[in-house]
């Protein structure tokens, strides 16, 4: 898609969107709620149309420059959030619903979709009130997928799971597109865009801030609106010399280059580690102000000694400290740093 623009009521919603989804990938559209996620994939999907800007689908162009492919013809699967399948169908009757007459005989093609999605043949005669939400979802993915499209869009599909049911549809769902389908997911969370993205896509207020790598999106995040969106970030303040940067924790290595001056420098939790009691001469002192133990993992607050700054840690579980304790904390990897030039 090119320059897509999309205004409602003389709100602009979507400010030129540029964006190109590789074939046989997953990318993931991540954004907080109204970013415009919705008005994208309609726009995409032909449901909505677009005030500028064009969309292509396999060199084809389906919308913009005075074309306007209807939805019907964009060969595009959607899978919505919940409730996609017809209650008065059998799960083949709703998987077949989008074929040509001829082929929905084809019982093979019900058996064949229903293991791609990891479902057993048996399921097909059975009414879908009779699977879980999540089989259910994978029915509608299957139905999505029965007419080979060129594209899945799947929109929120695991947002109404509880955690055990979303975990096994989203391998169940990786798995079937692993086939080598070309699809969007749309999603608001973080862990899911990060996981199951080959690229992720971040929305914001219309815009697109950044399309990178899962990785790469984690790690170098463009803005620090971004980093703390993306993950829990520690900010402090610091100055670059080289390829380093000096702050409240050391002289610490830049994982990408940054003008020289006044920064904010962005360190992940997981970054920030005790020093063992052999290292005493390493890493900086500070006292545990606070800690949220989740179990297999602990976030803990910490007073850097000498300083007014508290930055979090997280570690792992078996290795939280208590209150008021004394500790000594270092930073290991790389980090990132924004410039403050502007202000
Ligand atoms: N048909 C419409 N008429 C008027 N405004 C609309 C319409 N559709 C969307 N909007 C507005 O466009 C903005 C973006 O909405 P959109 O639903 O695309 O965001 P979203 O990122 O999908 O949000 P959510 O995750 O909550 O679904 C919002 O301010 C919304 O109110």
């Amino acid at each position: 898609m090119s320059g897509l623009t999309k205004s409602f009521d003389g709100h602009a919603v979507l400010h030129g969107i540029d964006l190109s989804v590789a074939a046989g990938t997953l990318l993931a559209l991540l954004g907080p709620s109204g970013s415009g996620k919705t008005t994208l994939l309609r726009v995409l999907c032909g449901f909505e149309r677009a005030d500028g800007g064009t969309v292509e689908i396999d060199g084809r162009l389906v919308a913009g420059d005075g074309v306007h492919v209807p939805s019907e013809a964009r060969r595009i699967g959607y899978v919505p959030q919940e409730g996609a399948v017809f209650p008065h169908l059998s799960v083949a009757q709703n998987i077949v619903f989008g074929l040509p007459r001829a082929q929905r005989r084809a019982r093979h093609r019900v058996d064949e979709l229903l293991e791609l999605v990891g479902l057993p043949g048996s399921y097909g005669e059975r009414p879908p009130q009779a699977l879980s939400g999540g089989q259910q979802q994978r029915v509608a993915l299957a139905r999505a997928l029965a007419p080979a499209p060129s594209l899945v869009m799947l929109d929120e599909p695991f947002s109404s799971l509880d955690t055990a049911l979303r975990i096994e549809t989203r391998e169940a769902v990786t798995n079937a597109l692993a086939a080598g389908a070309t699809a969007v997911l749309v999603t608001h969370d973080q862990s899911e865009a990060l996981s199951l993205g080959h690229a992720v896509a971040v929305l914001s207020n219309g815009r697109l801030v950044q399309t990178d790598t899962p990785e790469a999106l984690y790690r170098r995040p463009a803005t620090p609106e971004l980093a703390t969106f993306i993950g829990d970030a520690v900010l402090l303040p610091g100055v670059v010399h080289g390829d380093r940067v000096e702050c409240e924790m050391g002289r610490l290595m830049l994982g990408r280059a940054a003008n020289a001056g006044l920064v904010d420098v962005m360190i992940r939790p997981l970054q920030i580690r005790f020093c063992s009691d052999t290292d005493t001469d390493q890493g900086h002192e500070a006292t545990v102000e606070s800690l949220t133990f989740y179990g297999h993992d602990a976030t803990v607050g910490l007073r850097l000694v000498n300083s007014a700054s508290v930055v979090s840690a997280r570690v792992a579980g078996h290795l939280s400290p208590r209150i008021g304790e004394r500790v000594r904390v270092r930073v290991e990897g790389e980090v990132i740093a924004y410039s403050r030039a502007q202000e």
